[in-house]
């Protein structure tokens, strides 16, 4: 029997371990905090159920606009929002525990590295924080890396866990920051933005380019920068992080120009770095590139036979929906089953700001780089009927479509709920589906989804 020894109980990690159990393979997890990794503990799941909170609270303050009159002080607990957010991270982590368990799926509770391509020195976990645990080698027909990775910090913008926070610090508030300064304007920024301005923090955005969400479709960042600031957030374009600093019960943020912003906490949301260090891999010759991420092909086979890694360990596309499938795709290539290497042509992903923007296939750069001939349409969902009746006054709905075949090749939806509208554009991406076929399905009436039907009907091939 096959032996998978997988270093990481992620998405990267746990998922790769349920396929290698079911198709017949002998599966041991190693995992240093706990399982659903960094992904249910402190990163995506949190998240998005302190998003969920702030969500509502921003529904209820349009609730006059829908004739409901609310108290004008309606505010969160943040202190039981945050027990609820640990509360459910942990038992989604407990639920991950029960599937592997279910599935025969041997994990040890400790710190891995790899001793050859072949053997994974394991440091077990102790109840006792400072003493490390007994240490053993287990062999391995097969490695899969799925390390995951964590928040950048800088020497001159140290978290104190108190006021000066990574993301994965802030759950430890027990009050609502009164001035929340968030660094970095990439989606995890521009998330937490969202989420505090939603929970009635004041905040202040600290973006170092032009315009938040730098990598993201131009109209959506557009869009959600107009409402930040509608909303009242200060957002501070071409504005880069210096230091950070406490005076007291302040933080100050420096900016590299010298100007200086005050604020009660301080949010770095200066991106990532894998978890590579100290895993051996040099000693093994695993490839890294030079932000030390592993270099890892299509089927996630890295530079060592037998090696594998899935994930953000190895940098493509940093979503737990990727993460799942790279280490699916290890596992299949490794136990020899059919195996579909890895399109990134086809990812769906939203980013939880309030209103949602969620993307699938082609984004408009991806096509100008590519010189495809597209035809686009951009549909405001301002005037979708559902949307009115709703008072929903921001969003878009715009799809890609190949100019001649008019097969749909990538959209975005700008708007509540966008991470489930985006799933009937996901599908025609994904079966490859041309406009009309898009458009000569029925969607109810009056909904939201109309729109995408309606923006399909307006790319009509001629
Ligand atoms: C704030 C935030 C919000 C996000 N929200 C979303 C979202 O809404 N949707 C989405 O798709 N993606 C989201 N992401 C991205 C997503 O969290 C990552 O892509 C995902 O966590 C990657 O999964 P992974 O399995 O590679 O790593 P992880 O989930 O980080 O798991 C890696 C695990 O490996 C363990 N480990 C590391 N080294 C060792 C070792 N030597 N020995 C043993 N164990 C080890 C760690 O303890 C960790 O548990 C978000 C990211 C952030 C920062
Ligand atoms: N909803 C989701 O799916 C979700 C949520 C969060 C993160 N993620 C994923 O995680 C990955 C990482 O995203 P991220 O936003 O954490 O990192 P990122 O690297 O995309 O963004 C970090 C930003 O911080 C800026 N920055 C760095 N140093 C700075 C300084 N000194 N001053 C001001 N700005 C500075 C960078 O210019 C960059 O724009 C992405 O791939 C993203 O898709 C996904």
């Amino acid at each position: 029997m096959t032996h998978v020894v997988i270093i990481g109980g992620g998405p990267g990690g746990y998922e790769a371990a349920l396929v290698a159990a079911r198709l017949g393979a002998q599966v041991t997890v190693v995992e240093r905090d706990g399982l659903g990794g960094s992904t249910v503990l402190t990163d995506c799941v949190p998240s998005k159920t302190l998003i969920a909170t702030s969500d509502l609270l921003t529904e209820v303050e349009s609730s006059a606009e829908l004739g409901v009159e609310v108290p004008r002080d309606v505010r969160a607990d943040l202190a039981a929002v945050n027990d609820r957010v640990l509360r459910l991270a942990l038992a989604q982590s407990a639920d991950i525990a029960g599937r592997l368990d279910r599935e025969g799926i041997e994990v040890v509770r400790g710190t891995a590295r790899l001793r050859s391509a072949r053997e994974v020195e394991v440091v077990e976990t102790t109840s006792d924080e400072d003493a490390s645990g007994p240490s053993r080698v287990v062999e391995a027909d097969a490695v899969i890396l799925a390390t995951g990775a964590h928040p950048r910090v800088s020497p001159d913008a140290l978290p104190d866990g108190e006021r000066i926070l990574t993301w994965e610090q802030v759950y430890a508030l027990r009050e609502i920051p009164e001035h929340m300064i968030v660094v970095g304007s990439g989606v995890t920024g521009a998330e937490f933005a969202s989420a505090y301005n939603g929970l009635d923090a004041h905040v202040t955005l600290v973006s170092s380019r032009d315009r938040v969400l730098p990598g993201e479709d131009e109209d959506a960042a557009e869009l959600i920068e107009d409402v930040f600031r509608e909303r009242g957030m200060t957002v501070m374009g071409q504005s880069r992080m210096a230091s950070v600093r406490r005076e007291g019960d302040q933080v100050v943020v420096t900016l590299t120009d010298g100007r200086e912003v005050v604020g009660s906490h301080c949010l770095l949301a200066l991106g990532s770095i894998p978890n590579t260090a100290d895993l051996g891999l040099e000693d093994v010759g695993v490839a890294l590139d030079d932000a030390g991420f592993v270099r890892v092909d299509r089927v996630s086979r890295t530079s060592v036979p037998g090696v594998y890694a899935a994930g953000d360990c190895t940098g493509v596309l940093m979503l737990a929906s990727v993460a799942a499938q790279q280490g699916r795709i290890a596992v299949a290539h490794l136990l020899g089953d059919a195996v579909h290497p890895l399109d990134l042509q086809k990812v769906s992903s939203n980013i939880f700001t309030s209103p949602e923007i969620a993307t699938v296939g082609l984004s408009q750069r991806a096509i100008d780089e590519a010189g495809l001939h597209v035809d686009v349409v951009m549909l405001p969902l301002a005037t979708n009927a559902r949307a009115k009746m709703q008072g929903v006054r921001h969003g878009f709905v715009k799809l890609f479509s190949r100019r001649g075949m008019g097969v749909v090749v990538g959209g975005v939806v700008v708007g509540p709920r966008a991470s489930e509208l985006i799933h009937a554009v996901s599908l025609a991406v994904s079966a490859s589906l041309t406009v009309d076929q898009v458009a000569d399905a029925f969607t109810v009436y009056p909904s939201m989804s109309g729109s995408v039907a309606e923006a399909a009907r307006s790319l009509h091939p001629r």
